[in-house]
């Protein structure tokens, strides 16, 4: 299932990751179009979040190629983590790296000036239209009128977007998230995934996700790994009448997932 050259902003050739001799990922391939929303799952231990580690330059495969841009022209696959940070591939991690003593705002102002460089954030004071687009991010996340309060004080919902809403002042192409919505409230977890198709119209996201109810819901496409490699990709509806999802569900599915999911 190739995806058009020109759209593909994203692409993984044979990835294989070995720890100490282990394949946790074994020729793995993924192409992921611009503006794409794609929902990664397996069972535990498939190697979604070691492809993330591996899109994002933390972990370096042992064989295979990662491509990044325009029709994946650039090869990222040795490039050093803070590179591809700048080349716009931005990952979330399970627990939120905001600063809980700080306000709201004063979070997204850092990672406004984060985004400028090292020199231009010296410069105290930010220009009229990046507080516009502070106040507009706030806004997208839902938390415009949350902007005075200490971050500390937010729910865990809030801080999640929060974070994501610090990601997206940076201008990334790729987002990557790894299970957004653990330990959210369905009200949250649905909030989540309508801001998860806002974010789709300007940027690429790809989301590590075990909470199959969310997965039916959000996903058009979604990619399933098991034991390191692709086992199917497709039309979430498809992919659930696959017998062999199924089965390799089956006896692996995590307790939390158990009473929410039926796939
Ligand atoms: N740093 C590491 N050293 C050794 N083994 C590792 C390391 N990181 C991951 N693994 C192993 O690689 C395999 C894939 O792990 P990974 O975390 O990528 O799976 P996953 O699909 O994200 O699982 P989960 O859904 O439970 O988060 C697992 O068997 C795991 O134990």
């Amino acid at each position: 299932m190739k995806e058009p050259t020109e759209s593909v902003i994203l692409r993984c050739e044979d990835v294989t990751v070995e720890f100490d001799g282990f394949k946790a990922v074994r020729g793995m391939n993924l192409a992921l179009a611009r503006g794409e929303l794609r929902f990664l799952i397996g069972p535990n231990g498939a190697g979604k979040t070691t492809l993330l580690d591996v899109i994002c330059g933390k972990t370096k495969p042992a064989a295979g190629k990662v491509l990044f841009g325009a029709s994946a022209a650039i090869d990222i696959t040795r490039m050093k983590e803070h590179r591809i940070a700048e080349l716009g591939i931005g990952r979330k991690f399970q627990t939120p790296s905001i600063f809980a003593s700080l306000t709201v705002y004063e979070n997204a102002e850092l990672a406004m000036k984060q985004k400028r460089g090292v020199f231009a954030a010296m410069r105290a004071r930010l220009r009229p239209e990046e507080r516009d687009r502070i106040a507009a991010q706030l806004e997208m996340i839902g938390l415009a009128d949350k902007a005075r309060l200490r971050a500390g004080g937010l729910s865990h919902g809030e801080k999640q977007w929060l974070e994501i809403g610090m990601m997206l002042l940076q201008e990334p192409e790729i987002l990557l998230l790894d299970e957004p919505v653990a330990g959210m409230t369905d009200d949250e977890t649905a909030r989540t995934g309508e801001l998860l198709r806002e974010i789709r119209k300007t940027r690429s996201v790809i989301v590590v996700e075990h909470d199959m109810e969310f997965v039916r819901t959000f996903a058009s496409k979604v990619t399933v790994m098991h034991e390191g490699r692709l086992l199917t990709e497709g039309a979430m509806d498809e992919v659930q009448r696959d017998g062999r999802v199924a089965e390799v569900y089956l006896g692996k599915r995590r307790d939390a997932d158990a009473g929410r999911s039926t796939a």
